[in-house]
């Protein structure tokens, strides 16, 4: 038996392109038992946690899988739908539509599947079905606009362990960041054009990105910048100026610092400031999930309201709407072998 597997009939099929779109992952189901697997598997992973290993592992073992799993049962259930976890029953609404989108123009010469980095279905599972359908072109695409290594970097982890395996290794795009990319800017643009259309301006507009261990941006990480840079070409789409808006991180893990100004402690410091109407959106996330849907929509609104706010209002993120999916495809389609 060989290390390497591969389907021998593969060279005499007609190529084909395999485009994968995949994100975070939630748990299998909102009960203490599935989040100690999933979280488990998520903060073993060495580029979301970079504390010594051994030093990690007792802790995570040892506190945080005994306390964690419960706490984060209860999050999940308070957002979970008949359908499953939303991150995953959106991601897969995404996948379907871009494969419409592809199949329109390519037929069968296009596969489109979707994965998750942590739970099911698995990356590794996804790049072996294009394997068996005798794929030559993979394209991966990570739903997360700005790059960052705890998320996009470990897909990429992901992505190579599975092919490394291969016999034949077939031509491998990953999409790394699209952070700048007019389509997304536009489209988030739209989300906040319409909201202010629906509800009236703001009196501050709070982008809240996902956040990060400081340290990770002090030894080289992009993920700060690229957020900047959404921030600083979607402000200037809306035309907004330096008192209309905030840029802020939330979702803190653990005791170190992160990035900063946080969202809960900026929001709470607004209505004695005078800005008491605000809308939320959070440019880091491609779909809505436990980190929107949960602390955004609920969590911060109730930190706002009590601290004397208003009015607080969540945009949704892009999700599967028409000019996201629309983005989305044409950030794969040159990438797309044509015959
Ligand atoms: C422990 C460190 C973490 C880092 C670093 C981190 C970075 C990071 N994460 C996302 C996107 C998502 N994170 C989500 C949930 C989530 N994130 C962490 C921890 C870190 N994230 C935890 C422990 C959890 C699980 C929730 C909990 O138990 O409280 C999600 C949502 C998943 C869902 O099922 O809905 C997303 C999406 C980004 C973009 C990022 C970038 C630096
Ligand atoms: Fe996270
Ligand atoms: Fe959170």
């Amino acid at each position: 038996m060989s290390r390497f597997s591969g389907q021998v009939s593969n060279s005499k099929q007609k190529p084909r392109t395999g485009v994968l779109v995949t994100n975070l992952g939630s748990p299998g189901e909102p009960t203490p038992g599935a989040l100690r697997r999933y979280l488990a598997e998520f903060l073993s992973d060495p580029r979301v946690v970079e504390i010594p290993r051994l030093v990690w592992l007792i802790i995570l073992h040892g506190i945080i899988l005994r306390v964690r799993p419960a706490k984060s049962a209860k999050l999940y259930q308070s957002i979970w739908t008949e359908q499953g976890a939303p991150l995953v029953v959106i991601t897969q609404k995404q996948k379907d539509k871009i494969a419409a989108r592809l199949t329109e123009q390519y037929g069968d010469d296009v596969l489109v599947d979707f994965a998750m980095r942590y739970g099911k279905p698995s990356i590794a599972s996804a790049l072996q079905k294009f394997q068996q359908a005798g794929v030559d072109n993979i394209i991966v695409l990570p739903l997360y606009p700005q790059y960052a290594g705890p998320t996009t970097g470990s897909t990429f982890d992901a992505v190579t362990a599975e092919v490394k395996r291969w016999r034949w290794v077939p031509s491998l795009h990953f999409l790394s960041s699209y952070h700048d990319n007019p389509g997304y800017i536009d489209a988030l643009a739209n989300t906040v054009r319409e909201h202010i259309a629906a509800h009236g301006k703001p009196d501050k507009l709070v982008l809240s990105y996902h956040g990060m261990p400081k340290a990770f941006q002090e030894w080289g990480d992009p993920y700060y910048d690229f957020c900047d840079k959404t921030t600083q070409l979607l402000v200037a789409e809306l035309g907004l100026g330096q008192d209309d808006y905030l840029m802020t991180f939330q979702s803190r893990f653990g005791k170190a610092e992160w990035l900063q100004p946080y969202t809960d402690v900026t929001l709470e410091s607004l209505p004695e400031k005078g800005d008491k109407h605000i809308a939320i959106m959070s440019p880091a996330f491609s779909a809505d999930c436990l980190e929107t849907l949960e602390e955004l929509e609920s969590e911060n609104r109730e930190i706002f309201m009590e601290a004397g706010g208003e009015k607080y209002h969540y945009i949704a993120a892009l999700n599967d709407r028409d000019d996201h999916i629309e983005m989305l495809t044409g950030l794969v389609n040159p990438l797309i072998t044509k015959r």
